[in-house]
């Protein structure tokens, strides 16, 4: 389990997160949303210990982060952060083999090659193994980029936005590969979302950020609702269930508003 204890996160004399206390479990697999600039990517940025706390306490198994050195500490993680740009003129195979690079010899292992060529089957990018990382679209680099993180074998998983570039089909195979991942594994995995109804579709629970606080944090069945939505995000919404009893969202435009 990863516990956040009253953490508090500030750069000069802004704060960014402040006073989070959360449980995340394993298995589980964690949404974290709320509006541009709240503390989303700076809260992933500090459990990776990228961003030093302020204050509180962050514990893993029991273990607090002080206690550990932070490269044993981020070999627990898998960290797929937002900016996925790359000028990288290795090839995507070379690429998503680096996941490994902790435990890499100076020899590629047969089952480091194995375990990668698995991940892009898996992910049905194999035809993309050869290319250049710079020669590929936005999408393409985030399923290559997730194929890499899937290849460390994390006892936590974090993804910034990694959907944010993928057609429909990708964003689904996405996370349906990280859902079932993240039970098969036991991961305590943290995503940020930006569709709400994705989100909806696969949190086991929501982190609902805005201003760096928690708002609200659950199932979304219990957390999701139009009132709370159109207040954090300033738009009129509208909330309905869909056959499996969870909620979706949509926006409403306002009537005589000038396109
Ligand atoms: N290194 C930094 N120095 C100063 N301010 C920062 C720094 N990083 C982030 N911020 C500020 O902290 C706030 C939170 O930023 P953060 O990137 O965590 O937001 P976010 O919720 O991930 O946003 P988005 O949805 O737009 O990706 C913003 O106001 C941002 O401008």
């Amino acid at each position: 389990m990863l516990e956040l204890h009253q953490l508090s996160v500030t750069i000069g004399s802004q704060p960014l997160v402040r006073d989070l206390s959360l449980q995340l479990k394993p298995g589980q697999l964690h949404v974290i949303i709320g509006p541009n600039g709240t503390g989303k990517t700076s809260l992933l940025r500090t459990l990776f210990g990228e961003l030093p706390l302020q204050s509180g306490d962050l514990r893993f198994n029991q273990k607090s982060r002080a206690e550990m050195p932070i490269t044993q500490w981020r070999q627990l993680f898998g960290y797929m952060p937002q900016n996925t740009q790359s000028d990288l003129e290795l090839s995507v195979l070379e690429v998503v083999v680096l996941g490994r690079l902790e435990r890499l010899k100076l020899r590629l292992s047969d089952e480091d090659l194995r375990a990668a060529l698995a991940a892009l089957a898996d992910l049905g990018i194999t035809h993309l193994a050869d290319r250049p990382m710079n020669s590929l679209s936005g999408g393409q680099r985030q399923m290559v980029l997730f194929a890499q993180v899937l290849l460390r074998e994390p006892k936590m998983m974090m993804l910034d936005e990694p959907v944010s570039a993928l057609d429909l089909q990708h964003q689904m195979q996405l996370m349906e590969h990280l859902h079932a991942k993240t039970r098969a594994n036991d991961w305590v995995t943290l995503v940020v979302l930006h569709d709400l109804n994705l989100a909806a579709q696969f949190a086991d629970q929501l982190i609902v950020l805005a201003d760096g606080q928690l708002q609200a944090f659950g199932h979304p069945r219990e957390v999701l609702d139009a009132a709370l939505i159109s207040r954090l995000y300033q738009v009129p919404v509208e909330l309905y269930h869909d056959r499996d009893g969870l909620p979706y969202i949509r926006t409403v435009r306002r009537a005589g508003q000038i396109a």
